[in-house]
């Protein structure tokens, strides 16, 4: 039998559970449950903390009896963000390809981390008997794509026919992939010809690869960025912005393993962890910033950041940056600083979800761009099992403990498989992880209302399996890349069916299969129709009880509530300058760009934000 770390942390609570029979005993695994007892609990807020004195976390050659070791996947070992960690980027060294010899940073000779050195096959191996297993992107053969624009490039099938650099191919191959997907076919060679792109492609289908290999090979083969030697501003040449923290975190990652030995340096800010380490890194030289926007305003009020260098903007989860949460931000970050204007900067939009009205507001930052579909868009893969079962509010965590025990007892080894659980609020995050825990189920939680600490501890250990459910509120729906998430539960509905279709594609990644279920009841009536339109394109199976709610609210029934969605099944996948409803008084000219937005109807009917930001009852999950 193959013995791995999730096997090692599982063993060593039972070990942990059978010496410390005190209820005192505070395990470190939180509340992780007493074999044969009551579980030791521990209350929300104390869980997960790391005690200070907690060891750093040993390397990978301690072997597997090391049951704290993070996984690969996880953040670097022992790269604490907070200033303990024995992993930070201490400069950039130029190798083979790169941009040797250009002054500034670039010129020292200091040791760059190798971000693969992580990525060895434990997390494979704890998790190949589960039901994820595998890069399958042959699945994605056969999609729809759908380009306008004037003069599109043509697409692409294999990376060999791009000239991304060799560096850069050397990291694509580190990577292990084989032939790019359907995005990045299309959306990198319309990025190297310099054009604009609004780019719209199912969830998990490589998006972040398709706008960072050609911002990465952009500044690889232009000209070095201006020197900081004396300043304390920093020139970033590319700007990737993200709604989350944590998603933020996951694209300097993976951008620093793409952008590795090529002398492109990429450094990550975002709130919740201390900026004077961050405002360090970026002293070390910067050439593609990541960035949440709220520490990014702060960087550029106290000037030490400057974007009037910028050649590339790309927004991820572009609408989700666009709706009125965060548009204020961005606009201020790019209309209002000292950013070059459009059409002297190069702007990428992404997203698997693009309302029209959102697309037509990211129109004021684009310039004669190419809008990109990639699928049924604002739809769900087919990978992903939809199940959508009624069930009332005072029933639902005996239903859950149901799904859990069937999914437990039919899981390899009888181990839980990732299973994340999305709330409405982060209060019933607290108390669904708590009654989870009690009841012998290994779950954490990550929302707003934690410490950034305590939510990355939470998605290390999930993704490690040590505690194998995440309890979660929206900020877990956008963007994060957890391999091997079986199982996405909708205990709560959202109000937006865009939410919905972010959240089920936690799972069923990369071409794999996954496993969505929804917990519906009456106070989800207004998500009826669009929820049966969704699952219907996604042939999916509707419950005649849904097809019926649904049924009820086309008649009359007050339209779609907080439902962004409406007019037709192509909702978000088509290019709005193409529905003529949308061109009106934007200066006649679809492709113009301009025109701005001020139509009372966004915001006013999507209800964007209504109840979500701050009114009562319901508090935003987002940074
Ligand atoms: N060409 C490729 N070959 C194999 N795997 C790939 C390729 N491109 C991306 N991947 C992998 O696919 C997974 C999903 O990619 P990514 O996170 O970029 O998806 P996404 O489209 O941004 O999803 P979301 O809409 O949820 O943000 C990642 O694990 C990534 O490493």
């Amino acid at each position: 039998m193959r013995s791995s770390w999730a096997d090692a942390v599982a063993n060593a609570e039972i070990s942990a559970a059978a010496t410390s029979a005190s209820p005192s005993n505070v395990s470190s695994v939180a509340a992780a449950p007493s074999r044969g007892g009551r579980p030791a609990y521990v209350p929300p807020h104390l869980r997960n903390r790391q005690p200070s004195s907690e060891p750093l976390a040993p390397t990978l050659a301690d072997g597997p009896s090391a049951a704290r070791q993070p996984p690969a996947g996880a953040a670097p070992a022992g790269a604490s963000r907070w200033g303990s960690g024995p992993i930070r980027d201490v400069g950039r060294p130029i190798s083979g390809g790169g941009r040797g010899g250009q002054g500034g940073w670039h010129s020292r000779r200091d040791r760059e981390v190798n971000p693969f050195a992580n990525d060895d096959e434990t997390t494979e191996a704890t998790f190949s008997s589960q039901e994820n297993s595998g890069i399958n992107f042959d699945a994605y053969e056969d999609i729809p794509v759908e380009t306008s624009g004037e003069n599109v490039p043509p697409p692409v099938n294999t990376f060999a026919e791009i000239d991304l650099g060799d560096a850069l191919n050397e990291n694509i191959r580190r990577c292990k992939y084989v032939k790019p997907t359907p995005v990045q076919r299309h959306a990198i060679p319309i990025s190297l010809a310099g054009r604009d792109l609004m780019a719209c492609a199912q969830t998990g289908s490589g998006k972040t690869a398709a706008f960072c290999f050609p911002i990465i090979s952009g500044i690889m083969s232009g000209p070095p960025g201006p020197r900081q030697r004396g300043s304390r501003t920093s020139y970033p040449l590319a700007l990737i912005l993200s709604p989350t923290r944590e998603l933020s975190v996951q694209i300097h990652e993976e951008a620093r393993k793409f952008a590795y030995q090529t002398g492109v340096r990429v450094v990550v800010a975002y709130g919740g962890a201390p900026i004077n380490q961050q405002l360090r890194d970026l002293e070390r030289g910067v050439d593609i910033l990541v960035a949440t926007p709220g520490r990014l305003v702060d960087m550029l009020e106290r000037a030490r950041v400057s974007l009037q260098h910028i050649k590339y903007l790309a927004l991820d989860e572009a609408d989700r940056m666009l709706d009125m949460g965060f548009e204020p931000q961005i606009r201020r970050i790019v209309e209002q600083m000292d950013m070059p204007s459009r059409g002297q900067r190069q702007t990428m939009l992404f997203s698997a979800t693009f309302p029209k009205e959102i697309q037509r507001l990211a129109s004021d930052f684009l310039y004669s761009y190419i809008f990109l579909a990639v699928g049924r868009v604002g739809s769900s893969t087919d990978l992903i099992v939809q199940r959508v079962e009624f069930v009332l509010d005072s029933d639902k965590r005996s239903h859950l403990m149901d799904l859990l025990h069937a999914q437990r007892d039919s899981g390899a080894h009888g181990k839980q498989a990732l299973t994340l659980v999305f709330v409405e609020t982060k209060r019933g995050a607290d108390s669904l992880e708590h009654w989870l825990c009690m009841n012998g189920f290994p779950a954490t939680t990550i929302h707003g209302d934690r410490s950034q600490q305590e939510r990355e501890h939470a998605l290390r250990t999930f993704k490690s399996g040590a505690t194998p459910i995440l309890v979660a509120t929206d900020v877990a729906a956008r963007g994060l890349d957890i391999p091997h998430v079986a199982h996405v539960i909708n205990f709560d509905l959202p109000n937006d069916i865009d939410d919905y279709v972010h959240r089920i594609g936690r799972t069923g990644r990369a071409g794999n299969s996954g496993l969505a279920t929804a917990f519906f009841n009456e106070s989800n009536a207004s998500l009826a129709r669009s929820l049966s339109e969704l699952m219907q394109e996604a042939n999916q199976e509707v419950p005649q009880w849904l097809s019926r709610y649904a049924a009820a609210r086309s008649h009359g029934g007050g339209g779609g509530g907080r439902n962004r969605r409406s007019g037709g099944p192509r909702f978000g996948g088509r290019d709005f300058r193409r529905d003529s409803a949308f061109s009106r008084g934007g200066g006649g000219d679809y492709y113009s760009g301009g025109g701005g937005y001020g139509g009372g109807s966004y915001g006013a009917s999507s209800g964007y934000g209504s109840g979500g930001y701050g009114s009562a009852g319901v508090t935003s999950a987002w940074d």
